[in-house]
């Protein structure tokens, strides 16, 4: 394919996936027509379906606030058959605040998960960053619980699929208790996300890479690659620490995160 075509490609995918979100209707998997974008790099060329969609966005005014990571955990890697995270971007659009309301009307097909999002306080531009750095630059930790909700039908994805679907990303909460990462354990605290009284998805921060900071150490050289590094104010919501549950009815799910208290996802009809 040559370039001319490559990106008639890419704007079709990428209104391919606006119209699902704005008609609240899932569309068929994209990997196949992502892959067939590009000889080597596929990865590549999903990513370049995903800032089709996001330019858009902020065409239209929206304001980025930072950044999710995806795929950290070792069971939804196996899943998708793939050994490394990847990305999307947080819109101010997407932000919802602890125990305000969602409407699942507005949504497709939601799930829910529970992790930790650090805000930065500082640009992160070296090429390769350390635990330091990213430790350096965290202004401060919360528990979060991001909304994903798959543009693809029944959450039929494979990787170029949830890259090219902005890490499948819809909403997020951040809670209102900011802690410095001296606080807190990020490696042993446990998660509980719970529903109704009942538990729905259960973790640790081990499970994010290894550590939260890993996965965020991994976003912030991706970023300065990619000529976007991180900024101070960067919200990154650094990645699950436990399977994702599925939301079929209205409802709060809680995210209890040892360490950092609890934050609310609230849903109505
Ligand atoms: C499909 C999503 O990227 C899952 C996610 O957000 C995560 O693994 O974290």
């Amino acid at each position: 394919m040559n370039d001319v075509s490559n990106s008639l490609a890419i704007r079709s995918l990428a209104d391919r996936l606006i119209a699902a979100e704005t008609d609240r209707s899932a569309c068929p998997p994209i990997r196949e027509e992502i892959a067939a974008l590009s000889v080597g790099d596929a990865v590549s060329a999903a990513y370049a379906v995903q800032n089709e969609v996001n330019r858009r966005r902020s065409d239209a005014g929206e304001r980025i606030v930072g950044r999710k990571i995806g795929l950290t955990s070792k069971a939804v890697q196996k899943q998708l058959g793939v050994d490394s995270p990847d990305f999307g971007t947080l819109f101010a659009a997407m932000a919802i605040g602890d125990g305000a309301e969602i409407s699942l009307g507005g949504l497709i097909q939601p799930k829910v998960e529970a992790e930790i999002a650090f805000i930065l306080g500082r640009d992160l531009t070296f090429e390769r960053n350390t635990t330091a750095d990213i430790l350096r630059a965290v202004d401060y930790a919360v528990a979060a619980i991001e909304v994903v909700d798959s543009r693809i039908a029944r959450w039929d994805i494979r990787l170029l699929d949830t890259v090219a679907d902005n890490g499948s990303s819809a909403r997020f909460v951040l809670g209102t208790r900011p802690l410095s990462l001296g606080a807190v354990d990020l490696f042993n605290c446990t998660m509980s996300l719970d529903r109704a009284g009942q538990e729905v998805s259960k973790g640790a921060g081990a499970a994010c890479l290894g550590n939260p900071v890993n996965a965020a150490c991994w976003l912030a050289d991706m970023m300065v690659a990619i000529g976007t590094p991180l900024r101070a104010g960067d919200v990154v919501m650094t990645g699950a620490l436990g399977p994702m549950a599925v939301v079929t009815e209205p409802g709060t799910y809680t995210a209890n995160i040892e360490g950092f208290g609890s934050v609310r996802a609230v849903f109505t009809a």
